[in-house]
């Protein structure tokens, strides 16, 4: 699909979507994307983004200069039990939603879009649904294998369905899948341009060894207690093998300072450990030849699309257990590692033992996840978006 050469002088978009980094930076790749094809064609784009008080995108959309508004929003707890259905949280979260979609009606009213892009979380589905109160063309992205709640409640109003992988559309109920198009799942571009010696100068890594493999562990923007865990059992082992940058959130990191401090000064030189890696995301991405990681769709998107070798330890109780399926899909295909149920530090030892020891692995590893890698997921999304307003 080639929607270039009919841009439109000027474009209104409405994006609504966040929580966490997985729904919040694909949707903020698609604005950047957008605004650079236009800007490249002499139109502009108007663009607006509703999302909740305290999610990720209430930090980087006004960071990014992108005008920002909050509606209520509320999640329903589904249980067999009627007396947990009636629980104070779920009687809240039942008026909040009403609310949420009065008050999305009056943004979207007012703005006037276009299009409204949504890309997953609670806020989603009132904006969503206001689009199709006010006959907006609304466009769903979803990052995951499966579709994700906001997304399945959005889904019979969406003009089209934006997904990431080909595995979706099989698991689609028909009527969604005819709307249904393969984009793949943004990635922000800075971080497919990071540099290995920008990271050493802005995390002062200067007792790490060069001539030693750097391994990037990361639990996500909370860190993951699981992985943090392990990590811990095997450190000196893998301090002797490897620099580390560990990635534990921001509440875990006077724990695991506390459980580091008796490291042999060599060792502990090669240990950096961060709450959460901001800016310099990219940098370390480009030093890491190793990635220990949840198996998030964000993630997972950044990774192939770096090629990157990879263990994987998905969070089990991710909704479906998408996690566990999205780090088995790469598993089979020779792309990462997965490390599934009960993982102890030995297991850890032994997957990333070898990658350590056998760069060979390491290369034939990062062949097969670039191959899984959708570096032009953005602008096949921006297409999918434009061709929805044209309609
Ligand atoms: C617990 C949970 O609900 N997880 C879901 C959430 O993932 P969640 O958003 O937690 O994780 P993702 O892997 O999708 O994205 C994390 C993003 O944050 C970035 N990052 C992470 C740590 C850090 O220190 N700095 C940083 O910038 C990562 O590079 C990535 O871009 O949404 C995903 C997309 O729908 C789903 O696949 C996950 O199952």
């Amino acid at each position: 699909m080639n929607t270039s050469s009919v841009l439109p002088r000027s474009f209104r978009l409405l994006v609504t979507g966040g929580g966490t980094g997985g729904h919040t930076y694909p949707a903020l790749t698609a604005i950047r994307t957008l605004q650079g094809r236009l800007a490249a064609a002499g139109s502009t784009l108007d663009v607006l983004w509703i999302g909740t008080a305290n999610g990720l995108e209430a930090r980087v959309a006004p960071a990014e200069g992108i005008p920002f508004r909050t509606v209520a929003t509320g999640k329903i707890r589904r249980s067999a039990n009627p007396l947990k259905m009636l629980s104070a949280a779920n009687v809240k979260d039942m008026v909040r939603v009403p609310l949420g979609v009065a008050q999305a009606r009056s943004i979207v009213s007012g703005f006037q879009p276009d299009v409204v892009l949504a890309t997953g979380g609670y806020v989603a589905v009132p904006a969503g649904l206001a689009a199709r109160l006010c006959r907006v063309p609304l466009v769903l992205h979803e990052q995951t294998v499966r579709l994700g709640l906001a997304n399945r409640k959005l889904a019979s109003s969406a003009t089209r369905i934006a997904v990431s992988s080909e595995s979706s559309l099989a698991l689609l109920p028909a009527e969604v899948r005819e709307r249904a198009v393969v984009t793949g799942n943004p990635v922000r571009p800075e971080v497919l341009g990071g540099h290995p010696d920008k990271a050493v100068e802005a995390l002062a890594l200067y007792g790490f060894e060069r001539r030693l493999p750097t391994v990037y562990v990361t639990g996500g923007a909370q860190g993951a207690q699981q992985i943090n865990g392990i990590v811990r059992d095997v450190l000196p082992w893998l301090l002797s093998h490897a620099n580390v940058i560990h990635q534990c959130g921001p509440a875990n990191v006077d724990e695991l300072r506390s459980a580091a401090a008796g490291l042999d000064p060599t060792l502990a030189g090669r240990y950096h450990l961060c709450g959460f890696v901001g800016p310099e995301l990219p940098d370390v991405l480009a030093l890491a030849d190793v990635v220990v990681s949840r198996s998030g769709a964000g993630t997972l998107a950044e990774l192939t699309a770096l090629g990157k070798p990879a263990v994987f330890v998905p969070l089990a109780t991710s909704a479906g257990n998408e996690q566990a399926h999205n780090a088995r899909h790469l598993a089979d295909a020779g792309a990462a590692l997965a490390l599934l149920g009960e993982v102890t530090g030995q297991a850890l030892q032994n997957a990333v033992g070898p990658l350590l020891t056998a760069p060979a692995r390491r290369t034939a590893m990062a062949e097969q996840a670039r191959a899984h890698g959708r570096p032009d997921a953005a602008n096949r999304l921006v297409d999918v978006v434009l061709s929805a307003a044209s309609r």
